[in-house]
């Protein structure tokens, strides 16, 4: 796999104030990549020394095994959309692009703002003043202008902060897309535990200046979690029965009764001894419904552990 992008034992402090210890972490070619963490936890910090706004105590943050610092060629590989989308409220949506093609110094200007503006869903308010957009027009203007020369890896912060719930999906399903059709590589800086869920194949978590956890969402919470299961038994008189049968399995805890039978916590993810076990001793199970612990359940539990 390639690395699109490599941090290794960064370092930064700011007036004696600590701010990323050491970190190491990589994020491969085709990722979307969450990077999590409560407030000032470092997280624009280490982003604005990847790309050469910031100079690093020690260590190294690379893109493309290059400083974005010192190398040019390398930059115009990156697409970054940072807090604000970087439009002019004055100008018009095309003229925006426009503005930021000619920067970039794209050959085929008309035909890529014509196909941005169709990719974001802006074309009928293409000679609108930015100025009058709502949030989210902004936001996914935003977008197209990071995008315009078509970089390899695409740097958002907090891409869907401050949207609606139709808006923040309509961002969602734009990153989706660069990452699935157009094979950009996204590094994804976000609050919104449950969309890095949906979206993200790999996430770092950042507490206290460090990587307390670096995995797929899908490991973190095979590994990290307990796995509530809900048993529907065809019997109700049958609790009390499956009560001392699960009770005395040590993967088990946390057994309550509901009104059609019972719920457990199970440490490990596999629930299917305790189904042999009950099935065995003749306990007819109607139903079982397995919840996994979400990202969020696990984001909480890294942040209340000593720093
Ligand atoms: N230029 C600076 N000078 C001094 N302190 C700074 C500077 N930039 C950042 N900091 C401090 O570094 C810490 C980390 O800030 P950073 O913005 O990287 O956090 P963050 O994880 O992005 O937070 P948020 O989720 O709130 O955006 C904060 O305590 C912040 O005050």
């Amino acid at each position: 796999m390639e690395n699109v992008v490599s941090v290794t034992s960064l370092k930064k402090t700011f007036d004696n104030n600590t701010v990323i210890s050491g970190i190491t972490f990589d994020v491969f070619r085709g990722e979307i990549f969450g990077f999590l963490g409560p407030n000032g936890a470092g997280k624009t910090t280490t982003m604005r020394i990847l790309l050469g706004l910031l100079r690093p105590d020690s260590g190294s943050a690379l893109v493309f095994s290059q400083s974005l610092e010192t190398s040019d060629n390398t930059r115009a590989r990156v697409g970054v959309l940072l807090e604000n989308n970087g439009l002019f409220d004055k100008l018009t949506a095309y003229e925006n692009l426009k503005y930021y093609a000619d920067l970039y110094g794209i050959l085929d200007v008309e035909e890529r703002i014509t196909e941005l503006l169709e990719f974001t869903d802006l074309t009928a308010r293409k000679d609108t003043l930015v100025g009058t957009f709502s949030t989210g027009m902004k936001r996914k203007l935003g977008i197209a202008r990071a995008i315009l020369h078509r970089p390899e890896v695409l740097f958002l912060d907090e891409p869907t902060s401050a949207l609606d719930p139709e808006a923040q999906k309509m961002v969602r399903d734009l990153i989706v897309h660069l990452s699935g059709d157009e094979s950009m590589t996204v590094f994804l800086s976000s609050h919104n535990l449950d969309e890095v869920q949906k979206i993200c194949s790999r996430v770092a978590i950042l507490h206290g200046g460090r990587i307390k956890a670096l995995d797929s969402v899908e490991n973190l919470r095979k590994n990290r979690g307990v796995t509530n299961v809900k048993f529907t038994l065809s019997d109700s008189a049958q609790v009390c029965e499956a009560s001392s049968i699960v009770s005395a399995i040590p993967d088990v805890s946390d057994f309550s009764e509901t009104e059609t039978g019972f719920s457990i916590t199970l440490s490990g993810s596999s629930a299917s001894p305790v189904i042999s076990l009950l099935c065995s001793a003749g306990i007819n199970i109607e139903e079982v419904v397995k919840n996994r612990r979400s990202l969020e359940d696990i984001y909480i539990e890294i942040m209340r552990e000593e720093v």
